[in-house]
């Protein structure tokens, strides 16, 4: 089998959140840490799309700056087609800014308002020298076309533009540096669902045309449904399922996908009817022991509060559950 574009492994991130010096010596406190992610793999085949799925404080924006190289690991491993990222600088992380791009959820804000749209969009092209001089100009008029806007609106400013054409233009600049894969956190959470449809139509067209591989991140899953290959589902910083797109929706495995998916009211498994998400995502700062899902989990036994369970295939991908364990032996 081909070397997948994007491997992670066993990828941790924490974040000291302790409070001032000061404040530790008066009140006598320990130093604080939150693990966003702790222990994640997946893989992502080139022309693919994968998702990452979950609530939010999952860790999901949390690994997408993690693999485009926006913020380091604490620990783990990011391999592009077998190459370790985790670590690199200098010319290595030259080339994987230009290969790995990233599309955020509020066009507006990763814009720059003083810039006209022409420069926003030249900008990578020029610092990757990948064209100079009216050939700049050139590609940008092309890259505003592939978009579906205008040549003449490379004159224009940020604000002169609606939600969804803004999302346009941030993702023209995405495409400006010749990526092969664009990690798209939230790209059409800002917008208007009319308009999410036509931002989701574009990204997998230019997906088909350009062979594109996506990381998409997103908390609606019937937006991810009608774009992943493959979803992870994140739970306070864990897998705790990777399954095949299409059978995730039709046989979740874990309890947590299961709780997800009753509560989308077009998504609810047949037969079933919506039941809204139950309780909140606990502290990441103070995790419950064992299986972090189990103080919300219909199904959990006194195992979950103890163990942390094990991943194990399941007949879609693998999920860590002791409840599937019973189901499907093989450890994954
Ligand atoms: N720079 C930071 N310093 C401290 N804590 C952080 C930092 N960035 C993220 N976190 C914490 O890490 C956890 C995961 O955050 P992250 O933004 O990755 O989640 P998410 O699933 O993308 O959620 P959302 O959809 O709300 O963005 C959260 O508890 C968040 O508060």
């Amino acid at each position: 089998m081909a070397e997948p574009l994007v491997r992670v492994e066993n990828l941790w991130r924490r974040f000291d959140v302790s409070k001032p010096w000061l404040n530790r010596v008066i009140e006598g406190e320990p130093r604080q840490h939150l693990t966003a992610v702790a222990g994640v793999t997946f893989e992502i085949n080139r022309g693919e799309t994968f998702a990452l799925v979950g609530e939010s404080g999952s860790g999901k924006s949390t690994i997408a700056k993690m693999v485009v190289g926006l913020i380091p690991a604490s620990e783990g491993h990011i391999y592009c087609e077998g190459h370790e990222m985790v670590g690199t600088s200098g010319a290595a992380m030259r080339a994987l800014r230009r290969r790995f791009q990233m599309i955020f959820q509020d066009p507006f804000a990763s814009l720059n308002p003083r810039w006209r749209v022409g420069d926003i969009i030249a900008e990578p092209i020029r610092t990757f020298g990948l064209a100079s001089g009216a050939e700049v100009t050139k590609r940008v008029g092309d890259l505003l076309d592939t978009v579906g806007l205008s040549a003449r609106d490379a004159e224009k400013f940020p604000h002169e533009f609606s939600g969804g054409q803004r999302q346009r233009i941030a993702i023209a600049r995405a495409l400006s540096s010749r990526p092969e894969f664009i990690v798209c956190d939230e790209p059409t959470s800002a917008l208007d669902v009319s308009v999410q449809a036509q931002i989701l139509n574009l990204m997998r067209d230019l997906q088909d045309e350009l062979g594109l591989t996506y990381l998409f991140i997103s908390h609606d899953l019937s937006v991810v449904r009608h774009m992943a290959n493959r979803i992870g589902v994140l739970y306070l910083g864990r897998l705790v399922e990777v399954s095949e797109g299409k059978a995730l929706f039709r046989t979740p495995q874990h309890p947590y996908t299961r709780m997800l998916l009753e509560a989308v009211p077009d998504l609810a498994m047949s037969g079933r009817r919506r039941k809204p998400v139950e309780g909140e995502i606990p502290n990441p700062i103070n995790p419950p022991p064992g299986c972090a899902f189990h103080p919300r989990c219909p199904i959990a036994v006194e195992r979950c509060r103890l163990e942390m369970p094990p991943e194990i295939r399941t007949p879609i991908g693998r999920a860590a559950c002791f409840q599937l364990e019973d189901l499907h032996a093989e450890p994954a």
